[in-house]
């Protein structure tokens, strides 16, 4: 993933990091360091006082927090003039609403927010966009670490949510279910008509699979990050371009033009 660079090792963009020391924090960090358009100006964590990243002269800040911490990240970001990448999950239609308020008044400034920065990822919540209209019904089964904060994850939040709207573009009503008596909980939570399972497991990184249901037959798209940094390609290439998209934009599959 790549995009025409206009910074470079004379110019780096400044970059300062929210949840530095976290598992995604302490990657986007080094990545951040490693590559010759970017320059690490600020590392901040809990506890830690994140004025350091506007003294810092930060161009973009780059958040991997926690859903009960990023809005008031995101504001402070805002307020001060940074341009925002948001990796951090529990974004809701109100919660982007109240993003793009706080942006109205500053019409240069850009905030990326991407429920997964992993090509992959993104490329399998489009391709189960497209399929949805096709299948009389749809799950989605998400599957990650034990250290994992909420559930279901934001990805596949985000992806029951493309495959419920694209279904009712098409038409489809609810999809066939003849349950009629469960344990609470046994067929998963429901986005936008969508049933979503979370596994947690000791060992696992972050994976999803929609799984599509016919006549005769299945459709399973899935996804594996087996380790973060497949994160970061997407992550970098959010850093370059928020600087030229003012307003909010949801989702790395509108960078990447998909
Ligand atoms: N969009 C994407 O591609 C990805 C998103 N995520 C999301 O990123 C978030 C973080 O995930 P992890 O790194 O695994 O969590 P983590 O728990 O390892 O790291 C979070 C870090 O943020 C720090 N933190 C908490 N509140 C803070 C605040 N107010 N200011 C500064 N730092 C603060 C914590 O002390 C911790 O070090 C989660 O919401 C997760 O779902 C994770 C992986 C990929
Ligand atoms: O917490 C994680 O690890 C991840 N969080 C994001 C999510 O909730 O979708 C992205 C990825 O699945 C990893």
């Amino acid at each position: 993933m790549t995009e025409a660079a206009d910074r470079g090792h004379d110019n780096p963009i400044r970059v300062g990091v929210l949840g530095a020391r976290g598992r995604m924090g302490a990657q986007v960090v080094q990545a951040v360091e490693s590559s010759p358009d970017t320059t690490l100006v600020a590392a901040v964590d809990a506890g830690d006082d994140r004025a350091g990243i506007v003294d810092a002269g930060a161009e973009v800040v780059v958040d991997f927090t926690h859903p009960d911490a990023v809005m008031d990240n995101l504001r402070f970001a805002v307020t001060h003039g940074v341009h925002a990448v948001v990796g951090t999950t529990g974004f809701t239609d109100e919660r982007l609403a109240t993003v793009r308020e706080w942006l109205t008044p500053e019409p240069g400034l850009g905030v990326l927010i991407a429920p997964n920065f992993a090509l992959g990822a993104v490329l399998a919540m489009r391709f189960a966009e497209q399929a949805a209209r096709f299948y009389p019904a749809c799950e989605v089964i998400e599957l990650h670490h034990d250290r994992k904060a909420d559930a279901p994850s934001g990805t596949a939040a985000h992806t029951a949510r493309l495959v419920g709207r694209a279904r009712a573009a098409a038409g489809l009503g609810p999809a066939p279910d003849a349950t009629t008596s469960e344990l609470p909980g046994a067929r998963g939570a429901t986005v936008e008509g969508v049933r979503v399972h979370s596994v947690r497991l000791p060992g696992l990184v972050a994976h999803e699979e929609i799984l599509f249901g016919g006549t005769g037959e299945t459709l399973t798209i899935r996804h594996d990050s087996l380790d973060r940094s497949s994160f970061m390609p997407g992550v970098l290439l959010g850093v370059r371009s928020v600087l030229r998209r003012p307003g909010l934009t949801v989702g790395l599959e509108n960078v990447l033009e998909l």
